[in-house]
């Protein structure tokens, strides 16, 4: 019997789309709600005499974001319980790389030029943060899970860095109306020159206004106080900076020209996570120039090079490019620093951990969150 498979006609170049080439501006904010935070008309001349190469780097910033949520949206419309994890970022990352036109690194010129900006997340639970199914992994999506979708799109360098919550039980809603509120918080009060301590302080407080009630039991939302945003970098996806979500006494401050990943984590568990369980995610160390020793290393080294350079990867990402036993020499790599293993962070068991996040633009006169969708 002829499956009923329509075949989805709205995945394919984005730029067929927007011939012109101009993709959509985000969601603008004023800086600051006090007169002295706010750009006078100078700030705004300088962003308006944009640079031509200025302006090529927020329309790229722009593509990823508007690539970023038609991949949100799609896979919003078909998430359901039973379907396997790998299934899901599957779908996320066929469309990321249709839509950028990077659908074979082996054949593109320059395979880190745009495409994938780092694997996608699919945290669930307890598990807050940078999990993905590795091969084998046969793990499916129930209707009582409280899943993260982290998503990461690059264009010549920029990552778009947005998440949010996926659940399909009404239980959860006040822990998701928590963090989107603090995440939102937090988006507002950033801005040039706010220290990050600040930031922190807003967020801590919106999240801890709320609590939930799961199973019968009343619990008082958390901040994951060790989770924080990062400003972001060409091929980088952390810049440096930590935002953090909590306040910290950090007194560095924000920057113009910066882009940050506003991102805050609620949980019922203990508030803090740790590391633990099978390592999906690593990524080149920017400030490491060691030699690997082992011969395999050296190969597979040059294959992550070629097709990631400093870009998050995931194991799945190096299947799918034939390489095979590769886990001695990807081990011995992060031995010995040259690349960096992020392995998931949870908190404790049967406890329930919320993300939403946003990718923001400092500009001169205003704040773009360029990532804004009309879903989160
Ligand atoms: O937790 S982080 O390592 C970090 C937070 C603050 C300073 S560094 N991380 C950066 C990152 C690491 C590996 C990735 F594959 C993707 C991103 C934040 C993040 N994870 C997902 N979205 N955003
Ligand atoms: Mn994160
Ligand atoms: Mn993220
Ligand atoms: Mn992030």
């Amino acid at each position: 019997k002829k499956r009923s498979k329509k075949k989805n006609n709205n995945i394919k170049d984005i730029t067929t789309f927007y011939p012109d080439g101009v993709y959509p501006e985000g969601e603008w904010l004023n800086y600051g709600q006090d007169f002295n935070l706010a750009r006078t008309t100078d700030e705004e001349q300088r962003y308006l005499k944009r640079s031509k190469e200025n302006e090529q780097h927020w329309n790229d910033v722009r593509k990823g974001a508007e690539i970023h949520r038609r991949v949100r949206h799609n896979v919003q419309n078909k998430l359901q319980p039973g379907m396997s994890l790998t299934d899901i970022a599957n779908i996320i990352e066929n469309a990321t790389r249709k839509f950028t036109g990077a659908e074979d690194l082996n054949t593109m010129e320059n395979p880190t030029s745009q495409g994938i900006g780092f694997p996608t997340g699919l945290s669930l639970n307890h598990c807050a943060a940078h999990f993905t199914p590795n091969a084998g992994d046969t793990t499916i999506l129930r209707r009582e899970d409280v899943m993260k979708v982290d998503i990461g799109v690059q264009v010549n360098g920029n990552i778009v860095d947005s998440a949010w919550t996926v659940t399909f039980d009404h239980q959860y809603d006040n822990l998701l109306t928590a963090v989107r509120e603090a995440t939102y918080t937090g988006i507002r009060e950033s801005g040039i020159d706010v220290r990050l301590t600040d930031i922190g302080e807003a967020i801590q407080e919106v999240m801890e206004s709320y609590e939930v009630e799961i199973n019968g039991k009343t619990y008082a939302v958390k901040p994951c106080r060790n989770l924080c945003g990062h400003n972001i970098g060409p091929y980088r996806i952390h810049g440096g900076k930590s935002v953090p979500i909590v306040k910290n006494g950090d007194n560095t401050k924000m920057e113009e020209g910066e882009h940050f990943a506003i991102e805050t984590f609620g949980t019922t568990g203990r508030g803090y996570v740790v590391p633990g369980g099978e390592v999906s995610h690593y990524a080149k160390n920017t400030d490491s120039s060691a030699i690997p020793s082992l011969t395999k290393a050296k190969q597979l080294l040059h294959t992550i090079d070629r097709n990631f350079g400093t870009l998050p990867f995931c194991r799945r990402y190096l299947d799918r490019l034939g390489e095979d036993k590769y886990l001695f020499a990807l081990n011995n790599l992060v031995k010995q620093g040259i690349v960096q293993d992020y392995p998931p962070l949870n908190d404790v068991h049967g406890s329930y951990t919320a993300q939403f996040e946003h990718t923001i633009l400092l500009h001169p006169h205003k704040m773009e969150v360029v990532s804004k969708g009309d879903d989160y």
